[in-house]
């Protein structure tokens, strides 16, 4: 489905901005609460749930491993758990779509299970690599078949005996340090991981909120496995990734004051906040709270004169997911952006740094694709519209179709968007909600 042209988007510009909008549920914060209230005893009660093709083909993979769950009704879900070892074989092969989040994590979490199951996913999963998740799984003994090269379909078969492994992980993946940590719970001994860089810690805050002890030292994350999760209820906060859209949008507008209300403000998720305001963005925090241990606040954003600039490589993980409209920022702005250690972008929903450097190309704009970054001549904060609309192919990734119709703010002409319907993956009602603001998004259906 994700390379077909179902939906078009044809975004156009607009000069100002206004109001305020609560973006849907964090994605990773939804899939995990499905993981864990499944394996957990009691129901666990959602709110805020994403109801996302993402954390929907989650929610249905548990349902078809025998796990009752309720829902989503405006956000609420309850997960009848099942217990650490209530899961059942599945009568048929789960589906993960379009979401890396479910099969690395779910790989994690089904390698101990004493049943054999398949995981595949759409075209663009089918692209990924999952040898980042079968080699530390190998290591604990699990038994896993996959295709040329470690991609999808994986096929996981049963093994209830495996072993605590100390894993150093050789990229910063929140994803892969998940699966090993899920995977940890049933091993036996202290599951340790260590990650180069501070990547997303969903999984060991929610984990605690489970009752499950993790001890957390500096860079490194253990498990002893053999413990159980008790239920609990969890509050999803509002998607930073998905907030971000709006972020950029409001900064590059002429005339624009938008306030996006109760964002996820995990610091291992900020970075593109800290890089916005690096560029010269006019963001302010308030209403800070905190919602089942994760921090929310309301996110004001004004216009702003943005600069180039030379983004620090600790902020890398730290925004994994916002380098597209991070890139449309930098078009944006006044010199030169660069962007190094990022080779991350290149095995995401597409290759994000080739999509978007041509997607921008073809705007007229000076963007270099490097083997870990893109160099992006900014085009700066002349008046009126600053480069030209084109034709997009979203390549099955929500995020390009989402950061090209923020692009269209500044465009001349309109700007259309190509298998736009992967939106819905992570945000569905964007176009809604866009509009809402006084973007001007409109989504045509073909055929
Ligand atoms: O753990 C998660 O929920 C995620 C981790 C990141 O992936 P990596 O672990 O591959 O960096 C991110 O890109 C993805 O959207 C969600
Ligand atoms: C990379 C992403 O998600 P996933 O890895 O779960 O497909 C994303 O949402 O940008």
């Amino acid at each position: 489905m994700s390379d077909l042209n179902l939906i078009e988007f044809h975004a156009s510009s607009t000069p100002a901005l206004s109001g305020s909008a609560r973006v849907p549920g964090d994605k990773s914060i939804s899939h995990r609460s499905i993981m864990m209230g499944s394996i957990a005893e009691g129901t666990t009660e959602v709110e805020g749930f994403l109801e996302g093709e993402d954390a929907l083909a989650t929610m249905n993979a548990f349902r078809a491993l025998g796990v009752n769950i309720e829902g989503p009704d405006n956000g609420k879900v309850k997960v009848h758990g099942v217990g650490m070892h209530g899961l059942k074989a599945p009568r048929q092969v789960l589906d993960c779509g379009n979401s890396g989040t479910s099969m690395r994590l779910m790989s994690g979490l089904l390698a101990g299970q004493d049943f054999d199951c398949m995981l595949t996913g759409d075209s663009s999963l089918g692209k990924r690599p999952m040898k980042r998740v079968i080699d530390p799984l190998l290591l604990m003994g699990a038994r896993i078949e996959s295709q040329e090269g470690g991609r999808p379909p994986l096929h996981i078969h049963g093994r209830t005996s495996l072993k605590a492994i100390d894993y150093v992980l050789p990229m910063a993946s929140a994803q892969v340090k998940s699966c090993v940590l899920l995977a940890g719970l049933y091993a036996e001994g202290t599951t340790t991981v260590t990650e180069p860089a501070v990547t997303r810690d969903h999984t060991e805050r929610m984990l605690r909120g489970f009752g499950v002890e993790v001890v957390t030292d500096g860079a490194t994350a253990s498990v002893k496995g053999g413990q159980s999760l008790k239920a609990t209820k969890i509050d999803v906060p509002s998607d930073i990734s998905s907030a971000a859209f709006f972020m950029v949008a409001a900064s590059i507008a002429p005339d624009a004051d938008i306030t996006l209300k109760h964002v996820g403000l995990n610091p291992t998720r900020t970075g593109v906040i800290d890089i916005l305001k690096l560029m010269g963005a006019n963001i302010e925090l308030s209403n800070h709270a905190e919602v089942g241990g994760e921090p929310v606040a309301d996110v004001r954003v004004r216009s702003a004169a943005l600069k180039g600039i030379e983004i620090p490589e600790s902020l890398v993980p730290l925004a994994i997911d916002e380098f597209p409209v991070l890139f449309v920022a930098a078009a944006n702005a006044t010199g030169r952006t660069v962007l190094t250690g990022a080779e991350e972008l290149r095995v995401k929903e597409s290759d994000r740094i080739a999509v978007m450097a041509h997607g921008l190309q073809k705007c007229g704009i000076d963007a270099e694709p490097t083997e870990d970054g893109m160099i992006i001549q900014g085009l700066g904060q002349v008046d009126g519209l600053r480069y030209k609309a084109t034709s997009i192919e979203s390549q099955g990734d929500h995020r390009i179709a989402m950061s090209f119709s923020v692009a269209a703010i500044r465009a001349e002409g309109t700007m259309v968007i190509h298998g736009a319907q992967t939106v819905d993956t992570s945000f569905p009602g964007f176009v809604a909600l866009a509009n809402s603001l006084g973007m001007k998004v409109q989504s045509v259906r073909k055929g």
